[in-house]
């Protein structure tokens, strides 16, 4: 079997790629990083380091590349049994158009079945490619896609940061790793891929992951920033941010037992666990990374706002959450540009209106008020820096 691979980064080559190539899937990466791109063929193999209190390298191969924004992405898709992406969100809508011209090519003289499944931090990010997908298809196309092409949801979870090392194709991951697919979305034979899990309530494990990990990762992160941390593990390492962002996930996953019935004392596991792996010594995370986009994380259906809104729907606590929304608002970083234009829309239009512009909450909610309040309070308590 073939699988062609959108976006050769930290997931790509640590996490998905792996799971392909250790299923003895032949895989082919697709970016539009070239340097990468050549460095991935001149040595068809690389390594990964798995990190945790057991560590190892292993190499993963054969593997090759070509470039995402070629006709070699348009042929490939004519021929490939399987199409993954770990590009961001935002780029699910430009590689739509080229998957799209791809089956265009491919259901002329093949009809066998393709999957598709987007690992991205984005609820129900292959169910937004297809929508895309479908906007640059032909409706004469449609019905063929439709019958020919899944288009699988899943949940990512493996804290993969950018490589630390010399050589610019290793890349370390830690040893968790938990990839969830829904197993009523695929067309033709199931493919058999290690690691790879199946169900049929796909959104209680995505909400599980995006309310938890996500959540209580944008805390650390958001928090760690507050506080002058530059580093995951030195901001969970502070005792005031550590229980902060415990609380902050104990509200989240007050909405997720509610709302899907999961066992409390299974959860509450869930959240220790998580917060073990924000502390492990051997990755190297920088809070930049996983703050990175803000305006992403703040919008209604992300890790921060969606679990606020259970909150309110449940009745339940939601102060921590509150003042890491607070905090979100404070994120500055000169290099990301939705931190930049986060600041410059809150210079200009203050916090009430940048908060419910982003968010979508309604600006006549309590919440809001106690966000804006939280907000104030933070900034004028901002801790003097070094
Ligand atoms: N890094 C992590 O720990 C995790 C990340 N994720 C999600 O995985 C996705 C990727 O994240 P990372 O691997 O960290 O990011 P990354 O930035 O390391 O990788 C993204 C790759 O996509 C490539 N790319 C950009 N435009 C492209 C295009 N038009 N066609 C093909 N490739 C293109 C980039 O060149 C880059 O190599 C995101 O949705 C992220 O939220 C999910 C779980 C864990
Ligand atoms: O990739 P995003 O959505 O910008 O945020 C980074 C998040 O992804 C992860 O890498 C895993 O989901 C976490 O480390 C972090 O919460």
């Amino acid at each position: 079997m073939k699988s062609l691979h959108f976006g050769a980064g930290n997931i790509g080559r640590g996490f998905i790629g792996k799971l392909l190539s250790d299923s003895g899937l032949e895989v082919i990466f697709a970016d539009v990083n070239q340097p990468l791109l050549d460095a991935i063929n001149a040595r068809g193999h690389y390594p990964v380091k798995i990190v945790g209190t057991e560590s190892s390298t292993v190499t993963v191969g054969p593997v090759s590349a070509i470039n995402s924004t070629t006709d070699d992405v348009l042929e490939m898709i004519e021929s490939v049994d399987l199409i993954t992406t770990a590009v961001g969100p935002a780029v699910l809508d430009i590689i739509a158009q080229s998957i799209a011209k791809g089956l265009m090519r491919r259901l002329t003289n093949n009809d066998a079945p393709l999957n598709i499944i987007a690992c991205e931090n984005m609820v129900q990010a292959t169910t937004h490619l297809k929508h895309e997908v479908f906007k640059h298809l032909p409706k004469s196309y449609h019905e063929q896609v439709e019958a020919c092409v899944g288009f699988v949801d899943s949940a990512v979870d493996r804290i993969v940061p950018p490589t630390q090392a010399d050589d610019p194709l290793e890349v370390t991951v830690e040893t968790f790793s938990e990839w969830i697919v829904d197993q009523t979305q695929f067309k033709g034979a199931i493919p058999d891929i290690v690691g790879m899990e199946l169900t049929d309530n796909l959104l209680a494990f995505i909400e599980r992951k995006l309310f938890t990990l996500n959540t209580g990762h944008a805390a650390t992160a958001y928090l760690g920033a507050y506080y002058g941390h530059k580093t995951i593990l030195q901001a969970i390492g502070d005792a005031t941010i550590y229980q902060q962002v415990k609380a902050t996930m104990q509200e989240s996953g007050e909405v997720l037992i509610r709302r899907y019935r999961f066992d409390r004392a299974v959860h509450e596991a869930y959240i220790e666990k998580i917060l073990r792996r924000f502390a492990n010594p051997y990755l190297t995370d920088e809070v930049d990374r996983v703050a990175r986009q803000p305006i992403r994380k703040l919008s209604a259906s992300d890790r921060l706002i969606k679990p606020l809104l259970g909150t309110i729907e449940y009745a339940t606590a939601n102060d921590n959450l509150i003042n890491v929304i607070a905090a979100t608002l404070l994120y500055k970083n000169e290099s990301d540009p939705q931190a930049v234009e986060l600041q410059t829309l809150l210079n200009q239009q203050g916090v009430k209106a940048t908060l419910t512009h982003y968010t979508g909450l309604d600006i006549n909610t309590a919440e809001v008020e106690r966000i804006v309040a939280a907000y104030q309070q933070l900034q004028a308590n901002t801790p003097s820096a070094g």
